[in-house]
């Protein structure tokens, strides 16, 4: 577990996973059969005890907090004497590459699904928002995919901003991981959903990190709710590794995937290929960018070996 700032410790209460995991005990809803098969689906590694004791409480956290939103949308109602047009309750989840943001967001979005109120649930990753590769190429940000100067960042503020101020559709574009690109056939339609789930690496940063950026909006300014998924350095890079390791035999395998040449290599030289990528772009990434902004999350989920989230922290 990488410690919090102690600047800011004071500023969250803290758990560890016991005093955490009993927090589930008021959840009224127990997981079905089919319920947890349909979660193994999202991902065959994680552990349904895990579900239980970390991801049960986070989503009954924030069902209050939206139900606590909502309430306060309906005093504006009231004083206005009519409903003014409003966007979802927009929760981030920010963390390094291979921390498991995407498994966490999709967990959170099945599992606030199933509220009695069976509220829309999107989900969208700002990974769509990289400039698409060949353009990447042309500014020679590959060796800085996935840093801010990679994300196409007006376009993903006009998507909040469309969101947020309850447009009936909006688009957003879709990122291939096989491709290594954004899609050009296909886009992700957002229509009115009362909770958009927005992961990505970046998504806590805020004009704090860009004096120069004066009135600009950022992500986090359109951000309700924000999470930050943790895990200590060095066992970022072993997942990063084991990840690209699994691809190697798997997706990598696919002749139209964007790394397809990397099922050729040995396991060893696949480890090193991933390290060298590691030590090149995504673990600079972390350290200049990333981690900085973890000490603004509203709540961050400590991760341990085997991705069991073992410390929680809770802004006051
Ligand atoms: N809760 C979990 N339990 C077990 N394994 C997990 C869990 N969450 C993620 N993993 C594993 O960790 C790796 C990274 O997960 P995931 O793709 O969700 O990360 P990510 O942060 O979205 O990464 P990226 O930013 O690169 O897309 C995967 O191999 C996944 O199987
Ligand atoms: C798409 C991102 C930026 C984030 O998910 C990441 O997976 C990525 O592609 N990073 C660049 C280096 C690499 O290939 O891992």
């Amino acid at each position: 577990m990488a410690p919090v700032p102690s600047t800011s410790r004071n500023a969250y209460l803290e758990f560890n996973r016991e005093q955490w995991s009993v927090l589930r005990d008021a959840v009224p809803l127990p997981l079905s059969q089919g319920e947890l098969e349909r979660l193994r689906g999202i991902n065959e590694d994680i552990s349904l005890s895990e579900v239980e004791a970390v991801y049960l409480p986070l989503s009954r956290l924030l069902n209050l907090y939206v139900h606590a939103n909502q309430r306060r949308s309906q005093v504006v109602e009231e004083f206005l004497g009519e409903r003014p047009e409003d966007g979802p309750y927009i929760i981030s989840v920010a963390g390094s590459v291979a921390v498991g943001k995407s498994t966490t967001a999709r967990l959170l979005q099945a599992l606030l699904q199933r509220w009695p109120e069976h509220p829309k649930v999107e989900l969208i990753t700002t990974d769509g928002f990289l400039y698409p590769l060949k353009e990447l190429k042309e500014k020679q940000l590959l060796s800085k995919k996935g840093f801010p100067q990679s994300y196409d960042g007006k376009m993903l503020l006009d998507f909040l901003k469309d969101v947020k101020s309850g447009k009936s559709e909006v688009h957003a574009p879709i990122y291939s991981h096989l491709e290594y690109d954004r899609l050009t056939d296909r886009h992700h339609a957002i229509r009115k959903p009362d909770i958009l789930i927005l992961e990505g690496l970046n998504v806590l940063q805020t004009a704090h990190d860009y004096p120069e950026a004066g009135n600009r909006l950022f992500v986090s300014d359109f951000v309700d709710f924000s999470i930050y998924v943790d895990a200590k350095y060095d066992l970022l890079k072993r997942w990063y590794i084991d990840r690209f390791d699994k691809f190697r035999q798997g997706a990598f395998t696919d002749p139209n995937s964007y790394f397809h040449h990397y099922s050729k290599l040995t396991e060893g030289e696949a480890r090193k290929t991933a390290s060298k990528i590691w030590d090149e772009i995504n673990g600079p990434n972390l350290k200049a960018n990333i981690q900085p902004t973890r000490s603004r999350a509203n709540l961050i989920l400590s991760k341990g070996d085997d991705h069991k989230v073992n410390r929680v922290w809770l802004r006051r």
